[in-house]
């Protein structure tokens, strides 16, 4: 596992969004196209914009990626709240990436249950093949949350199956579709992206000892490579 520590959160996406397009050139280069997991939350935005800026002189074609999240909520599809939101409007539509390559959990208005919308993103991840993801970038919620497994939750238990349905998330919207944690660890490369000191707690518990049920992002580590990109607040908590 390897820290990144930036000064600031517009150093730490340029630095992370560098590590990742190094990655997806690579697996380009080795003959793969590469599955990607993106993430929501607050530090989704400027990661996006600053993978949209420099795409181009990167070297990845990438209409060759197929793109999913790791988790999203379950709420219309135009709502603000859809973890999707993001990587859609700052990502992958500026760059022309074709829809067939853009994978997205059923939103509220478009299935009737939650259970639907994870039984089809879990149908929608095999029938693509994937047999790993090259590279999945995460959050991290204040409370030690990846995705939408979060601390002592009954749905961060669940193994077997690729997908989960959450219902009484602890932070609304209540419903969501989540990864599951095998699935969440079946990635080549795990990046962790966090700023700002209300992660710091959550940055130094997932560093430290103890069960993934207490701290879920303690256990999430990629094959090859896990590596957090922090800034200076994030990383405070780390000794
Ligand atoms: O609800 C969620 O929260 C986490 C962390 O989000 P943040 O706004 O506290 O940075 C996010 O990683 C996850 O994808 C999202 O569903």
């Amino acid at each position: 596992m390897t820290d990144r520590v930036h000064d600031d959160v517009t150093a730490l996406v340029e630095d992370a969004a560098a590590w990742f397009l190094a990655r997806l050139a690579t697996a380009q280069a080795e003959g793969r196209v590469p599955h990607v997991v993106l993430t929501g939350g607050s530090i989704a935005a400027p990661f996006h914009r600053e993978v949209a800026r420099t795409a181009s002189t990167s070297g990845v074609d990438m209409s060759r990626v197929d793109w999913w999240w790791g988790d999203e909520r379950f709420v219309p599809a135009d709502s603000d709240e859809r973890n999707c939101r993001s990587g859609l409007e700052d990502l992958l539509h500026p760059l022309g990436v074709p829809a067939e390559r853009i994978h997205v959990a059923a939103a509220s208005d478009a299935v009737a249950t939650v259970e639907e919308a994870a039984q089809r993103y879990a149908d929608q991840i095999r029938a693509s093949g994937v047999p790993e993801f090259e590279v999945a970038l995460f959050g991290i919620g204040p409370d030690g949350h990846v995705a939408s497994l979060f601390p002592h939750h009954p749905a961060a238990a669940i193994r077997h199956a690729l997908t989960v349905p959450v219902h009484d998330s602890p932070k609304p919207p209540p419903q969501r579709v989540s990864l599951t944690y095998e699935a969440l660890a079946s990635s080549r490369a795990v990046a962790f992206l966090a700023a700002g000191d209300g992660k710091a707690d959550a940055v130094a518990a997932a560093h430290g000892e103890g069960s993934w049920e207490e701290c879920p992002a303690r256990g999430v580590r990629g094959r090859d490579e896990t590596v957090w990109f922090l800034d200076a607040a994030a990383a405070s908590g780390l000794t």
